[in-house]
């Protein structure tokens, strides 16, 4: 029966302790306050096209979140669905009009299949900060495409190519935010584009040695980030599977 025993039972998350959409939603998890059980998916070893898992993932991703018989596999549809049914700390501002002008320029350039033009929309900036993210910088960072460019272009090639891309989503996010960003992203509170800033910044620093000094704002807010501990215990470094 559709939600038996969906309360009753833990969350469990499909994650990986590098992924930088696994550690969007380890963040929303800890704001909220809820227990999950931490289901490593070792993407080094190739487990997540492992059959199994693809019957829960069927694009052989993480992250996964199962809730009973709910399976959800994608951390934007996670987090909007841990929104709506633990609302519990808001990750999205509580003004409707707000909202509905988010998921107007979501929707937007996902009909589009591009990232937001800057210039051409209303710049509110929640979900159009997480959607640079999601969309122009972290797909062309991933284990497969970086993969397919040290065999097809050459082993060298991938750190130049992540890089290129990080810094030209940062440059469009150091001036889509530099006039709404308070002590976080959008202001003062922690909200969803948070959640999306904070592990791509994390990946920058870490493992792609971008220099952060060329976008201030992102470096101040990522600063703000170290002392909140929903966020620092979602740091990839802390997760059961890390591995250094
Ligand atoms: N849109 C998906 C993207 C998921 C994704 O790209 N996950 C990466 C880790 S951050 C992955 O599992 N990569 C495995 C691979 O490239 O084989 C989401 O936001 O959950």
């Amino acid at each position: 029966m559709a939600g038996s025993g969906e309360e009753s039972k833990k969350l469990q998350l499909y994650s990986y302790w590098r992924s930088s959409c696994a550690f969007r939603v380890r963040i929303a998890l800890n704001l909220k306050g809820l227990e999950y059980e931490y289901k490593a998916v070792n993407l080094l070893k190739g487990e997540q096209r492992d059959p199994e898992y693809l019957k829960l993932n069927p694009l052989g991703y993480v992250p996964t979140l199962v809730n009973g018989d709910a399976v959800i596999a994608d951390s934007f549809a996670i987090i909007m669905y841990l929104e709506e049914k633990y609302p519990q700390r808001a990750l999205l501002p509580q003004d409707l009009q707000k909202r509905a002008i988010n998921y107007q320029n979501y929707s937007f350039a996902q009909v589009l299949g591009i990232g937001i033009h800057l210039a051409n929309l209303p710049c509110f900036p929640f979900l159009q900060a997480a959607n640079i993210v999601a969309a122009n910088i972290q797909p062309l960072q991933n284990l497969a495409v970086l993969k397919y460019i040290q065999e097809k272009v050459g082993p060298n090639e991938t750190t130049p190519w992540v890089q290129t891309h990080i810094r030209k989503g940062f440059e469009a996010l150091e001036k889509l935010l530099k006039d709404y960003a308070g002590k976080y992203a959008t202001g003062d509170e922690v909200y969803v584009a948070d959640l999306f800033l904070a592990p791509q910044i994390h990946a920058a620093i870490k493992r792609f040695e971008i220099d952060m000094n060329q976008f201030p704002t992102l470096l101040r807010v990522y600063e703000a980030y170290q002392e909140l501990p929903a966020f620092q215990d979602a740091v990839p470094e802390k997760q059961p599977d890390a591995t250094g």
